[in-house]
């Protein structure tokens, strides 16, 4: 789908203003949308504090009827606190399109919650925080093509975005791009960890290995060539990569890491149950 504007009068309200909310609203206003055209409903004193100074957004304490003027409605609480967030904001938003970034809220309970079909439900990651963010996206049977074309558009600033046509792919693609950034902290963990004990300072481990997640993916998103391809590029016959990739083998971390993404998926559907998805 292609990128159109954010139209230009349209107000959009937050629940919750935490990492993910303050990702999407800050790539907004990076942009160039005006403050005032963004409210944020945030319990947390501390955290209306740093969003008013850091954005210049209007922050409110609880619900109130001012919502009612939010053309879109921007879910970021955790799904634990969801259906209880939404008893004092779905009596002003009957007419808002809604966009949910919580994670195994299936958007049957997000509509029996909100009162309305006309939903969106996303899959961000905190890479957003920096714009090189990936987001999937799955349409509720109310959501227009332009009503997409908005949430398209308001994504744009954090990042790349994929439409699914299926809600359940949304737990598939969360087990890459939505928990993927903590499994590539995890390896950039262990690539610190052996840099360090290789005789490397943390520091220079640390800058080394993230230039080197940085300019290997941007190999694969550059090249036609299969990651596979790209592998055997670097892996000289009798030389040094084999020997690493001959002791990941024998740990067996490729099957490590389809079976964590396995549980991820499984984790998401069981969320999806709990919330009567
Ligand atoms: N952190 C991540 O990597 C990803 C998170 N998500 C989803 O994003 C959602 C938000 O996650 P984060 O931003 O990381 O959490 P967070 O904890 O940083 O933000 C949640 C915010 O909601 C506020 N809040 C709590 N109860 C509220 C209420 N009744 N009304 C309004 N605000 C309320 C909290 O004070 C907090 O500031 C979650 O549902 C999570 O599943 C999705 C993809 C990736
Ligand atoms: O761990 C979680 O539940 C959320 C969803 C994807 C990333 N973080």
């Amino acid at each position: 789908m292609t990128t159109t504007s954010i139209p230009e009068h349209l107000q959009i309200a937050f629940i919750g203003g935490g990492n993910m909310a303050s990702a999407i609203l800050g790539g907004l206003v990076r942009q160039g949308m005006a403050p005032a055209r963004i409210r944020v409903v945030e319990p947390f004193a501390e955290t209306r504090a740093r969003l008013q100074q850091e954005f210049g957004v209007q922050v409110l304490e609880a619900a109130d009827a001012s919502l009612g003027q939010a053309d879109v409605v921007v879910w970021a609480v955790k799904p634990q606190q969801f259906e209880e967030a939404t008893r004092p904001v779905a009596p002003h938003t009957g007419k808002a399109l809604h966009l949910s970034v919580a994670a195994g809220i299936p958007a049957s309970a997000l509509a029996r919650w909100l009162g309305t079909e006309r939903l969106v439900r996303a899959m961000p990651n905190t890479p957003a925080l920096v714009g090189q963010g990936m987001t999937g996206l799955f349409a509720g049977a109310g959501a227009s093509a332009d009503d997409r074309a908005v949430i398209d558009a308001l994504l744009a600033p954090t990042g790349q975005r994929m439409w699914l046509e299926q809600e359940a792919l949304i737990d598939s693609l969360m087990a890459i791009s939505g928990s993927g950034p903590a499994y590539v902290f995890y390896f950039i963990e262990a690539l610190v960890r052996g840099g360090v004990e290789l005789g490397l300072t943390a520091e220079q481990s640390k800058i080394l290995a993230a230039q080197t997640f940085a300019g290997a993916a941007a190999l694969v998103q550059g090249s036609s060539d299969a990651p596979e391809v790209l592998r055997q590029r670097v892996t000289s016959k009798g030389g040094t990569t084999h020997e690493a990739i001959v002791i990941m083998q024998q740990h067996g971390v490729e099957q490590a890491i389809v079976a964590a993404m396995h549980a991820c998926a499984a984790r998401g559907r069981e969320l999806a149950e709990q919330f009567g998805g």
